[in-house]
């Protein structure tokens, strides 16, 4: 039997919503086989206004994980999350490079959801000149995207797409812009751009706040589904699903953060074969 592999080079949420843990769940709920390269570690504190705290590794750290998946085991693709500072993201993109590696998913955190301002914005420069041009895919938020574009906050399906194709400019294949629940529309709007064509990937939006991991879990599912050889946009559609299921049966973990549910497809796909 065929093992696909997967990897995710990103940090640790260490409420178990997002990060590497949400990364984690998905390529086990897409029957891939998981593994990790911890950047950083976000800790959120109850006693002071749930204020986030980020602990970066030490790049040796990151390097030594890299080789003892990329060079010991093999990976079949790979998405990118939290990376934290320049060297990881250089780090990273070199491995790319010395290993030749296909199937890359660059999700392009630069914030915490709930939080405005880029963590570090020498990472965004970093992150769109040097890792998105490796991008199989590259999934910013509306936010990112007016970052990594340069126009600032995009509000509408039309800027989505002019920032789309700067994006695609900067040197990803494909560019997949997430309009989630932040863009005014009675759907979910996603919009993908493969340099000629705009297609729009719509699902019901849902009323919750609980999206904690939702970007991650939607980058996790594109990669799983990459691992197995499925093409981008088979994959694109099938994380589509994976991650309104999630949403739509996300849950309150405490009066801060609210995950979303990665065993909600599995259950779904179930039942209906059942
Ligand atoms: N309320 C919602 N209902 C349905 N889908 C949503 C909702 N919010 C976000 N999504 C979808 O979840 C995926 C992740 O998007 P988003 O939450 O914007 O990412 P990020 O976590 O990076 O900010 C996208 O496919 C988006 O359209
Ligand atoms: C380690 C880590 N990565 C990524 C994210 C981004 O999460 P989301 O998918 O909700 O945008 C978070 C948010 O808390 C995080 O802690």
């Amino acid at each position: 039997m065929t093992m696909h592999k997967a990897l995710t080079i990103a940090g640790s949420d260490s409420s178990g919503g997002a990060g590497i843990q949400a990364d984690l769940k998905t390529f086990q709920e897409l029957g891939v086989y998981g593994m990790t390269a911890l950047t950083t570690i976000v800790t959120m504190d109850p006693e002071n206004n749930w204020s986030h705290g980020v602990f970066p590794q030490a790049v040796e750290t990151v390097e030594q994980q890299l080789k003892t998946i990329v060079q010991g085991v093999g990976v079949t693709a790979l998405k990118t999350g939290m990376l934290g500072s320049v060297e990881i993201i250089e780090l990273a993109a070199k491995t790319i490079d010395d290993h030749h590696l296909t199937n890359i998913v660059v999700d392009p955190v630069m914030i915490c959801k709930g939080e405005d301002e880029v963590l570090h914005p020498e990472t965004m420069v970093s992150l769109r000149d040097v890792l998105v041009p490796k991008a199989t895919v590259v999934t910013p938020n509306l936010f990112e995207a007016g970052q990594l574009s340069g126009l600032g906050p995009i509000k509408t399906i039309e800027q989505m797409k002019e920032a789309a194709v700067k994006i695609y400019e900067s040197g990803a294949k494909y560019v997949l812009i997430k309009g989630g629940n932040k863009l005014a529309h009675e759907k979910a709007i996603d919009l993908l751009y493969d340099g000629q064509t705009f297609e729009i990937l719509e699902s019901d939006r849902i009323e919750t706040t609980y999206t904690h991991g939702a970007g991650c879990t939607y980058s996790a599912a594109i990669t799983a589904e990459l691992a197995k050889g499925k093409d981008v946009k088979e994959a694109i559609q099938t994380a589509k699903a994976f991650i309104t299921e999630a949403i739509r049966h996300s849950f309150p973990l405490n009066q801060y953060v609210g995950p979303t549910n990665h065993g909600a497809y599995r259950r779904q796909k179930e039942a209906v074969h059942a």
